[in-house]
């Protein structure tokens, strides 16, 4: 139930008797007549008397006693009061809780409490009525009706013709404090204990009942609020109301002492709730600081309390395990017990600023341990209120964060350098770099960034395995930190690139040394695991401001220069120049063409024969991808086909090359040509990106060319870099009777070990050892010795660009089996292979 009076209940529990005493009560010595006592209180409009003897109460007489008494044989002039009255008197000091009053008033049956001072005088009285009034009880009024307080028996009624002491002793009978008079047992009156008083303190006992009873009758319904009821009572000056039911007729009597009943069973029954809910809460807060004691101990943080003086008031044991202080040594002492000093007064004054400010502080603080090892700890101290003594106490609560620390330098390690070289890594640089072009923008200096990347280094990787590639990545680095002034930063951004940036440039002159410097240090060959590597590298530089103002442009165009240098021919260095911008916008639009390309049908395959070098005899095609570039016009597949393989498009292109190729061999196979082979090249990508295997079936299904007249091209690098996943898919094919050659043989690193592992079934000797024959006699022999090799392992050799008659005869007389080349055909749209076969 939503109970507004909750709020002033248990508020009431913690008001005294004092704040409801009335002090002037009626009181009278003992030696005063009944009718002396009564004259007071009916004087007094007051309902009890109390009886005083040096100033200590003795007694009481109230209207209740009044009832109790048989007049037939009492003279109120001379009865002494103090033979009547209620003694010893039930007392209560003035200092008693509202609560304890109301337990005396419902265990001792009574309606009034006589209030004592310390030295036991009398000081007051309070009344049942006093204490429920003074509590909000207009709610528990409002919801109430007078029928809920009638009384279960009929009002007693007496005839206006009964005698005044008949009437009260039907009163007394019936232990009301209030009888009906009637007239033809019709309701005109009513007699109350107040009335009785009234008539005893006025001598007037012996007149008739009609002349003396309360009139006129105040009714109310029974429906009436006993709000209502209650205002009603007090308005008229009246203790009793007649009620009536829905038929007008009498059917009760209500009194002040009946309303006031209601309420108290209310009250108290509130009362309880709210004592009940002390207790409990009592024994929650009691329970929650217990816990907080034992959390206090067990907690793993140093926890210390100061009073405002900042002296320690208390520690726990953890702040005894991390300072090395007992609790004994530290109470009394300052905080500064653990001062390291590293702190300034600054600090202190911020701290204590922000503690004023927010209540609270928070940050990281460096101490001192009893044994002198100074140590950060991560501190938070909150101003806090000793709930007793309202004081502003500061509770400190601290840790350790050695570990912590440790870690985080380990984080910071692993997140601005390379874990291999331990040089800066990309992060470091990009930091350094945005703070070296502010300087160099405020000194009006220049800085260079220099790209590095080592030619050929995936070679060492792929072939010596990548331990071997590590160690030489640490020399490298050891190397080039030696080439650089202090100041300079060299870093690695990934692979075998790195970047060293130079501050402090007012000449390119000073970049050239560097870069000699640079290719002297590589110059010399590395050992590493039993082999002497020759290094070269190709770098690249761009210069702030020239070439850019901002981090991105310039290493773009130091990378772009860098890519320049390469394709110079490695092992040279290249100053960025706009040209070379202009290029790679160009390549960039290129790429954004490719996209496109295979959708808009704009790649084609031509063709170029393979020839037997015994009779000449055309045996095969081998299919060369073209680009018609609405832009460009026919793009060879050297420019093109590396693009397609870094934006991850060959996969798809090699896959419609391989069914245009397999297509076009069929219809050649339907016009005739039955015994035509069909050489495809295919790109690493496509073993690992695709399933090759799966390409090449749906082709050959799609086409219906038998399996047996297609052949795969594959590169000595594709097959070393990706040997572990062009096994599988070439033995799967092979099986079928696909055949499988090795493209530009010589100019890898392919060893014997690895031939005799691959499924080959030729060798396609590269066109740079055939174009040096006749003239070079050393690629003659290594021509001749490639297709002995090639014969002992089994393997057919074809030659590739062969130009000349002479190149043509001596590749037959060393017995090689196959050629295609310029001098017999260059690679022709289909429609010329055509005609050619019909010819
Ligand atoms: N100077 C000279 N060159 C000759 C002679 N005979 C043939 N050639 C050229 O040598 C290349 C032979 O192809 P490749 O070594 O497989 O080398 C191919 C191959 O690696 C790649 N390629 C071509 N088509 C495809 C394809 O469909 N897929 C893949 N992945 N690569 C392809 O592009 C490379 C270049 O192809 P092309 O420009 O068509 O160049 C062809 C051909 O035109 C000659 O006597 N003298």
């Amino acid at each position: 139930m939503d109970d507004p009076n909750d709020q002033s209940l248990t508020g009431s529990i913690k008001r005294d008797v004092r704040s409801i005493v009335q002090h002037n009560v009626v009181t009278c010595p003992p030696d005063f007549s009944l009718q002396q006592a009564t004259r007071e209180m009916f004087d007094n409009h007051c309902s009890s008397v109390v009886i005083v003897e040096d100033g200590r109460p003795i007694g009481i007489w109230t209207e209740a006693d009044a009832l109790k008494i048989n007049y037939d044989h009492l003279n109120q002039a001379t009865t002494l009061i103090h033979e009547l009255m209620s003694t010893p008197v039930s007392t209560i000091a003035l200092d008693a809780s509202l609560d304890e009053a109301t337990c005396l008033f419902r265990r001792n049956g009574l309606r009034h409490l006589v209030v004592i001072d310390e030295a036991e005088k009398l000081s007051g009285i309070i009344t049942q009525s006093d204490v429920v009034i003074h509590q909000d009880v207009a709610y528990f009024l409002r919801m109430s009706e007078v029928s809920t307080i009638l009384p279960q028996q009929q009002p007693t009624q007496v005839d206006q013709l009964s005698s005044l002491p008949d009437a009260i002793s039907a009163m007394r009978a019936s232990q009301t404090d209030c009888i009906l008079v009637t007239v033809n047992e019709q309701p005109v009156g009513m007699l109350t204990e107040r009335d009785v008083v009234r008539l005893i303190a006025l001598d007037q006992l012996h007149r008739p009942l009609y002349e003396v009873m309360s009139t006129p009758l105040i009714s109310v319904s029974e429906n009436m609020s006993l709000l209502s009821a209650r205002a009603l009572m007090e308005r008229r000056h009246i203790r009793h109301l007649c009620v009536t039911c829905a038929d007008d007729c009498v059917c009760g009597v209500v009194s002040f002492a009946d309303v006031l009943a209601n309420i108290e069973q209310a009250y108290v029954n509130r009362l309880r709730d709210a004592l009940n809910n002390r207790t409990a809460d009592l024994a929650q807060s009691e329970n929650s600081l217990n816990m907080a004691k034992a959390l206090i101990d067990a907690s793993m943080d140093g926890i210390m309390v100061t009073d405002e003086n900042g002296i320690i008031l208390s520690v726990n044991p953890a702040f005894t395990i991390l300072t090395g202080y007992s609790e004994r040594e530290a109470l009394g002492q300052r905080p500064s017990l653990l001062s390291s000093g590293k702190q300034g007064p600054d600090f202190y004054q911020n701290l204590w600023a922000a503690l004023k400010k927010n209540g609270s502080w928070q940050g990281e603080i460096w101490n001192r341990r009893k044994n002198g090892e100074v140590y950060p700890e991560w501190l938070t101290i909150t101003v806090v209120h000793d709930a007793r003594n309202k004081r502003r106490l500061y509770a400190a609560i601290f840790s350790d964060i050695t570990e912590r620390k440790k870690s985080e330098a380990i984080i910071e390690n692993l997140a601005y350098y390379d874990p291999l070289t331990k040089l800066p890594n990309r992060q470091l640089l990009f930091d350094r770099l945005d703070v070296a072009m502010a300087t160099a923008h405020r000194m009006k200096q220049g800085l260079a960034l220099l790209f590095i990347d080592l030619d050929l280094f995936k070679r060492i990787n792929d072939t010596l395995g990548h331990s071997v590639g590590d160690e030489v990545l640490c020399e490298v680095a050891d190397r080039l930190r030696r080439c650089i002034r202090e100041g300079d930063t060299v870093s690695r951004i990934g692979g075998d690139e790195m970047i060293i940036l130079m501050t402090e440039m007012e000449h390119t002159d000073s970049i050239h040394r560097v870069v000699q410097r640079i290719f002297r240090a590589l110059e010399e060959s590395i050992n590493v695991a039993g082999h002497e590597l020759h290094l070269t590298a190709s770098l690249g530089c761009s210069i702030y401001p020239e070439d850019g103002t901002d981090r991105d442009t310039l290493l773009k165009h130091a990378d772009t220069a860098m890519y320049r240098a390469k394709s110079n021919g490695r092992n040279s260095f290249q100053l960025y120049s706009a040209d070379m911008n202009r290029t790679s916008m160009q390549r960039l639009s290129l790429e954004s063409r490719l996209h496109t390309a295979l959708s808009n049908n704009e790649l084609f395959l031509q063709y170029q024969p393979k020839l037997e070098l015994g009779s000449n005899r055309i045996v095969g095609m081998e299919a060369l991808l073209r680009w018609n570039d609405r832009e460009q016009g026919v793009i060879p597949p050297d420019q093109f086909i590396p693009v397609a393989e870094e934006l991850g498009l060959i996969g798809k292109i090699g896959a419609w090359a391989l069914e245009e190729a397999c297509r076009q061999c069929k219809e050649w196979h339907d016009a005739g040509y039955a015994d035509l082979h069909m050489s495809v090249n295919v790109s690493p990508q496509q073993f690992t990106r695709r399933d090759l295997a799966d390409d090449v079936e749906q082709a050959l299904g799609n086409s219906g060319l038998p399996p047996a007249k297609l052949d795969l091209e594959i590169t000595e690098s594709c097959a070393i870099q990706n040997i572990d996943d062009v096994l599988e898919p070439l033995n799967r094919l092979r099986q079928q009777g696909i055949t499988v050659s090795m493209d530009d043989f010589g100019t890898g690193y392919s060893s014997l070990s690895m031939l005799s592992q691959l499924p080959l079934d030729q060798l396609k000797v590269d066109r740079s050892f055939i174009s040096g024959i006749p003239e070079r006699s050393q690629d003659q022999e290594l021509v001749s010795t490639m297709v002995l090799m090639a014969h002992n392992l089994g393997l057919n050799v074809v030659a590739e660009g062969i130009e000349t008659d002479k190149q043509h005869q001596y590749l037959q007389q060393i017995g090689c089996d196959q050629g295609q080349g310029f001098l017999f055909n260059r690679p022709l749209p289909p429609e010329d292979i055509s005609k050619l076969l019909i010819h």
